[in-house]
C-alpha cells in the first residue's frame, strides 16, 4: 500500500560521524533505561494517560454525516491557535498541497493569529454564507481563538441566513462550550486526556480533514500500524524508541537545537506541527533542544553554512521520499551539466550532498525515507512523532503532556488587556521604556 517508511540513524554513529557520535555500546548501555520508558507508557496508556493513543480506536463514521453536509459550501474556514491549527495545516499541505486538480473544492482558510489585518485580509476573501466554519479550541478559552471567532459570528449574524448552521465546534470546555450549547453547533468533543499538540488524529484534525477529502481511514490506519512498532521494547525495532535516544544522547553531547529538513515542499508544515510538539512538550525545568524548521533544498541557500560550519549544536533530520507524485524533465538545448535530468533527480541529489557534507563536517544526522509521501505514511509520521515525544518525556523524567510557562505569559496578557482598557491601549504599549527614534 505504498506505506515503506525508512528510518535511517547511521549518521548519527561513531562509525560515521568519530568520536562524539553514538556508539553501539553507548545504545547498549540504554537498553535498561529504554525498556522502562517503554514499561511506563504502557502504564499510562492503562491509566489513560496517553489520549493521543485513545483516539485511534474511535468511530471514523462520525465524521461521515459531517463530510457529506460539508459538500454544501465552497469554503472551509479554520479558527483556532497552535495545536487546533498546526496538525491540520501540516496534513493540508502534505495531502492536498499536491500538483494535482483533484481537490478544487472546498478552499480551506486559517485564522490563527489575532493580528487585524490578516483576519480582514481572509474576510475580504469570503463569502461566509458559504463558508463553513470551525471554531476549534479544547480549552474553549483561547483568546486569539475567540477573539477571531466572534469577529466571524458577528458578521454572520448581521447577514440574514441561519448562520449557526454554518458553524462546527471543535471544544471541551470553556466559553467556546457554553456558546456551543447555547446557540446549538454542529459539536465534536476533544477528550480531556489529548493535549493539543498531540490532538491531530482526533476530532480535531480528523472532522475538517473529514471534510477536506483527506482519507481519514488511511491516515489513521498508518498511525496504527506505526503504533505497533512504537510500542516494542526492542530499541532497533523502534523508531520512535531510537530516535528519542539519539536525540537524548546527542543533547547530552552539546546538540542543544533540532532541525527538521524535509525534502519535499509538502511537508514543510509538516516542521511546524513538530516544532510545537517538541518545544511545548519537553521545554522544561531549564532542558529542551529547540526546534527549527527548514527545508530542503531551498534552505541550502540560507541556512546551510550555519549548520555545516557554525557551531556544532545541532542534529539534522531529513524526510524524503522515493517517489514525488509527477516529475519533470530538464530539456535544454544547449549544453549543461543538468540537461536531460529529472527534477526529482536533482532534489534527491541536492539531500546527498547535504547529507554528506554535514556527515564530513561531524554534523549528526537521521534521515527518515518514505516510500511516497501520502495519508498511511503521513499517519506514521505523526504517530512517530507523538511517541518520540512521550519517550523522551520519560527519559528526562518530564511531563510531556502540560506547558505550564505557557500560561504565564497568557495570564500577563490578560492582566495587561483588562488593566488597560479604560486608559487606552496604545499609550501603555509606547510609554515609558519605549525610545521614539523618529516622528
Ligand atoms: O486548543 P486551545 O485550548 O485553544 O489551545 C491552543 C494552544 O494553546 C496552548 O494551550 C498553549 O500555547 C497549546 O498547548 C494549544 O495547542
Amino acid at each position: 500500500m505504498n506505506g515503506e517508511f525508512l528510518f535511517n540513524y547511521s549518521n548519527s554513529m561513531n562509525t560515521e560521524i568519530g568520536d562524539f557520535g553514538i556508539s553501539i555500546s553507548d545504545i547498549d548501555n540504554e537498553l535498561e533505561k529504554a525498556t522502562s520508558c517503554i514499561q511506563n507508557l504502557r502504564d499510562k496508556e492503562e491509566n489513560g494517560e496517553l489520549g493521543f493513543l485513545d483516539v485511534l480506536k474511535d468511530n471514523l463514521d462520525n465524521y461521515e454525516e459531517l463530510k457529506e453536509y460539508s459538500k454544501n459550501f465552497e469554503n472551509l474556514l479554520i479558527i483556532g491557535i497552535g495545536g487546533s491549527n498546526l496538525g491540520l495545516r501540516a496534513s493540508e499541505s502534505a495531502i492536498l498541497g499536491s500538483l494535482t486538480s483533484r481537490y478544487d473544492k472546498p478552499k480551506i482558510h486559517y485564522m490563527d493569529n489575532s493580528d487585524p489585518e490578516k483576519t480582514n485580509y481572509i474576510l475580504k476573501k469570503l463569502d461566509l454564507e458559504n463558508t463553513l466554519v470551525f471554531v476549534i479550541s479544547k480549552s474553549g478559552n483561547t483568546i486569539e481563538t475567540l477573539a477571531n471567532f466572534f469577529v466571524v459570528r458577528n458578521l454572520m449574524k448581521k447577514k440574514n441566513f441561519n448562520w449557526t448552521k454554518n458553524i462546527v465546534s471543535i471544544t471541551h470546555d470553556g466559553e467556546l462550550k457554553k456558546l456551543t450549547e447555547k446557540e446549538k453547533y454542529i459539536h465534536f468533543d476533544v477528550p480531556k486526556n489529548v493535549g493539543g499538540r498531540f490532538s491531530v488524529l482526533s476530532s480535531v484534525g480528523l472532522a475538517p480533514m473529514a471534510c477536506a477529502q483527506i482519507n481519514i481511514k488511511k491516515l489513521t490506519d498508518g498511525a496504527k500500524l506505526m503504533e505497533k512498532s512504537c510500542k516494542l521494547e526492542n530499541i532497533f525495532k523502534n523508531p520512535a524508541l531510537m530516535n528519542s535516544f539519539i536525540h537524548y544522547m546527542m543533547y547530552n553531547r552539546g546538540k542543544k537545537v533540532s532541525v527538521m529538513m524535509p525534502y519535499i515542499e509538502r511537508l514543510r508544515s509538516f516542521g511546524m506541527w513538530y516544532g510545537q510538539l517538541w518545544a511545548e512538550s519537553l521545554g522544561k525545568n531549564g532542558f529542551g533542544q529547540t526546534p527549527v524548521t527548514a527545508v530542503g533544498a531551498t534552505s541550502q541557500h540560507s541556512q546551510l553554512q550555519l549548520y555545516v560550519d557554525g557551531p556544532k549544536d545541532k542534529i539534522v533530520t531529513f524526510l524524503s521520499v522515493k517517489k514525488f507524485k509527477c516529475d519533470l524533465e530538464i530539456e535544454y538545448e544547449y549544453e549543461s551539466a543538468f540537461k536531460g535530468y529529472k527534477m526529482s533527480e536533482i532534489i534527491n541529489s541536492e539531500l546527498v550532498g547535504t547529507e554528506n557534507s554535514l556527515k564530513f563536517h561531524n554534523v549528526p544526522t537521521v534521515k527518515i525515507v518514505l516510500d511516497e509521501l501520502n495519508e498511511i505514511t503521513l499517519g506514521k509520521l505523526f504517530l512517530m512523532y507523538e511517541m518520540q515525544t512521550a519517550i523522551s518525556g520519560e527519559i528526562y523524567g518530564i511531563n510531556a503532556f502540560d506547558q505550564p510557562a505557557v500560561e504565564h505569559g497568557k495570564k500577563i496578557a490578560h492582566e495587561f488587556l483588562t488593566k488597560n482598557r479604560s486608559r487606552g491601549m496604545s499609550n501603555e504599549l509606547h510609554s515609558k521604556n519605549h525610545v521614539i527614534l523618529s516622528k
